[in-house]
C-alpha cells in the first residue's frame, strides 16, 4: 500500500515542489502517528525528544534530535506533549521565537484549567505564534487510516498567516480544516473530544420525549378509550399498531424540525436586516445538529416501512378481513367498489413510496463519503430542494391518510384529535412560512442579506 501511494504521489503535480520540514515535539503515540502521516504526505519530519535514541516505533524516515536542535530545523513545531509537561518550553523561548507552535493537546475533564491549553502555551512562549489543531483526531485513526468519522480538524489561532499554514498542512494530509477563529475558541475545541455525541444529544433526547408523548397519547385514544367505552381489549395495539403510528409521526415531525431553524433564521435575518449578527445560541446549536435530526427521522421512516410491510400477515388484520367477507356473504350483499377510497388509498401509498425514496436519497447524500464528492452548490441543492420536496410528499402522505377523518367530529375521542393531526402542525407551519418567504418582496431582500452567507460550511 505504501508503495502504491508513493507511486501515486510521484504522479501528483504538487508533490514535485518540496514540502517544508515539520518538527514534532514528543515521540509518544500521537506524535508518532502524526509524523507517520506527514511523511506519507511528503513532509520531512524531525522529532524533538528528551532522548535522541531512535526507537523502532518511530517512522524510519524521521530524524530524532534534542528539542533545541529539532526546533531550529523547522518553522512549524507540533507540540505532541501533555500540557502538564509544557514548562520546559520556557527554556527554549529564544529558539521558538517567531515560530508556529501547534497545540494538539486534550484534557481529561471539561474546563479542567481556567485557560485553554493553547492559551497557556501562548503565555509560556509569548514570542511564538500558537495555533490549536488536530486535537479531535485520534492517534489510532491517523495510524489505521479509519478517518472517515473524524476528517474534520478544528483550527484556531490569533495569527492569520500561521493559521493558514497549519490549515494547508491539514489539507495536505487529506483532512478538512475548519477555521474556528481566534485562540479564544481553543477552550471550546478542547472540550469537543470530551463530549459524547454532542450533535446527537438533542435529536435523540427530543425523539425520546416525542415517542413517549405520542405513545401515551395513542394509548389513551386507541386502547384505554375502547376499553372504557366499548369494553374491548385492544391492548395488543401496543405491539405494532401504535409503533406504526409513532414512527411516521416522528419521522414527519423531525424532518420538519430539520427545516424549521432555516426558516426561523430567515425571519431573524429579515427582521435584523443583516447576517452579520450571531443567531441566538439555541438556534446555532439547532442548526448544527440538523443532519443528525434528519438521520433520526430517516430511521423512524424506515421502521414505518417495515411495520407497514407486515400488515397483511397480521392475525388481527386477516381476522378483520375474513369477518367482513363473511358478513357480506351472510347478508348476501357485495359492497361496491368505492372509487374515492381507491383513489385515497392509492395516492397515500404512492406519496409514501415517493416520499420514502427521496428521504433515503437525502440520507445517502448526507454521508461524508458522498457529500465530499459533490460541490457545495450541489449539496445545497440536494439538501434544500430535495429536502423540501420530501417534506411536502410526507406531509401530503399523512394528510391523505388521515385526511378524510380530520373534519369529522366522530374521530375525536375525549376531545382528543387524531394523532396524525397533531403531527401535521410543525410541517404545515414550516411549509407555509417557506411558501411566504418565496414571495419576491421577501425573497429579494433576503438574498441580498445572505450574499456570501450560503457559502459558510458551518451551517451545512
Ligand atoms: N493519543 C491520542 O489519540 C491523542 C493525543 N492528543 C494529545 O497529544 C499529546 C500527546 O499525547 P500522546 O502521544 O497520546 O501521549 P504519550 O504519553 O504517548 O506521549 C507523550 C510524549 O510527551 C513527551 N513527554 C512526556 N513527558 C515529558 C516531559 N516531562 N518533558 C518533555 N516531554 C515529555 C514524551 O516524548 P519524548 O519521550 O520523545 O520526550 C512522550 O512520548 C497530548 O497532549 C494529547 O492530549 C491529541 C489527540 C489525540
Ligand atoms: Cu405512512
Amino acid at each position: 500500500m505504501n508503495k502504491n501511494s508513493s507511486n501515486i504521489m510521484a504522479l501528483a503535480p504538487n508533490t514535485s515542489n518540496k514540502r517544508e520540514t515539520i518538527c514534532i515535539f514528543g515521540t509518544g503515540d500521537f506524535g508518532r502517528a502524526l509524523g507517520h502521516k506527514m511523511i506519507q504526505s511528503g513532509y520531512p519530519v524531525v522529532f524533538g525528544s528528551r532522548s535522541t535514541q531512535k526507537s523502532s516505533l518511530i517512522p524510519k524516515d524521521a530524524e530524532v534530535l534534542s528539542h533545541a536542535e529539532a526546533a531550529q530545523k523547522a518553522a512549524i513545531i507540533i507540540i505532541a506533549i501533555q500540557r502538564q509537561h509544557y514548562n520546559f518550553l520556557t527554556s527554549l523561548a529564544e529558539i521558538l521565537h517567531g515560530k508556529v507552535l501547534v497545540d494538539v493537546s486534550n484534557n481529561l475533564k471539561i474546563n479542567q484549567y481556567p485557560e485553554s491549553n493553547a492559551e497557556y502555551l501562548a503565555q509560556l512562549v509569548p514570542g511564538a505564534k500558537v495555533v490549536k489543531a488536530f486535537n479531535t483526531v485520534s492517534a489510532w485513526a491517523l495510524q489505521s487510516g479509519t478517518l472517515d468519522a473524524s476528517r474534520q480538524v478544528f483550527v484556531c489561532g490569533d495569527d492569520m498567516e500561521a493559521k493558514q499554514r497549519v490549515m494547508d498542512i491539514v489539507r495536505a494530509l487529506g483532512l478538512t480544516p475548519l477555521d474556528q477563529g481566534s485562540l479564544l475558541a481553543a477552550q471550546e475545541i478542547e472540550n469537543y473530544p470530551l463530549q459524547l455525541f454532542p450533535m446527537w444529544k438533542f435529536p435523540i433526547l427530543l425523539s425520546l420525549c416525542l415517542t413517549a408523548f405520542f405513545f401515551f397519547y395513542c394509548l389513551i385514544r386507541d386502547v384505554i378509550y375502547s376499553y372504557v367505552y366499548d369494553n374491548k381489549d385492544f391492548s395488543f395495539f401496543i405491539a405494532i399498531s401504535i409503533p406504526n403510528r409513532i414512527c411516521p409521526i416522528l419521522a414527519l415531525i423531525l424532518l420538519a424540525l430539520v427545516y424549521l431553524p432555516g426558516v426561523l433564521a430567515a425571519i431573524i435575518q429579515l427582521y435584523r436586516g443583516t447576517k452579520y449578527r450571531r443567531f441566538p445560541d439555541w438556534l446555532d446549536k439547532w442548526m448544527l445538529c440538523r443532519k443528525q435530526l434528519g438521520l433520526v427521522a430517516l430511521a423512524f421512516a424506515s421502521l414505518h416501512v417495515l411495520y407497514t410491510l407486515v400488515i397483511p400477515i397480521r392475525y388481527f388484520v386477516r381476522w378483520r378481513m375474513s369477518s367482513q367477507i363473511i358478513s357480506q356473504a351472510l347478508n348476501n350483499k357485495t359492497e361496491p367498489l368505492n372509487n374515492t377510497y381507491v383513489w385515497l388509498s392509492d395516492s397515500y401509498l404512492a406519496l409514501g413510496i415517493l416520499g420514502f425514496f427521496l428521504f433515503v436519497l437525502l440520507g445517502i447524500t448526507s454521508l461524508p463519503s458522498v457529500s465530499n464528492n459533490v460541490n457545495w452548490r450541489e449539496f445545497r441543492f440536494v439538501q434544500s430542494k430535495l429536502g423540501y420536496l420530501t417534506l411536502i410528499l410526507c406531509t401530503a402522505h399523512t394528510l391523505v391518510y388521515g385526511g378524510n377523518r380530520f373534519l369529522s367530529p366522530s374521530s375525536y375521542r375525549w376531545y382528543l384529535p387524531n394523532a396524525y393531526m397533531l403531527s401535521l402542525i410543525v410541517p404545515c407551519i414550516v411549509l407555509v412560512v417557506k411558501l411566504v418567504l418565496i414571495f419576491p418582496c421577501l425573497d429579494k431582500p433576503l438574498t441580498r442579506i445572505r450574499q456570501g452567507w450560503e457559502r459558510n460550511p458551518q451551517y451545512s
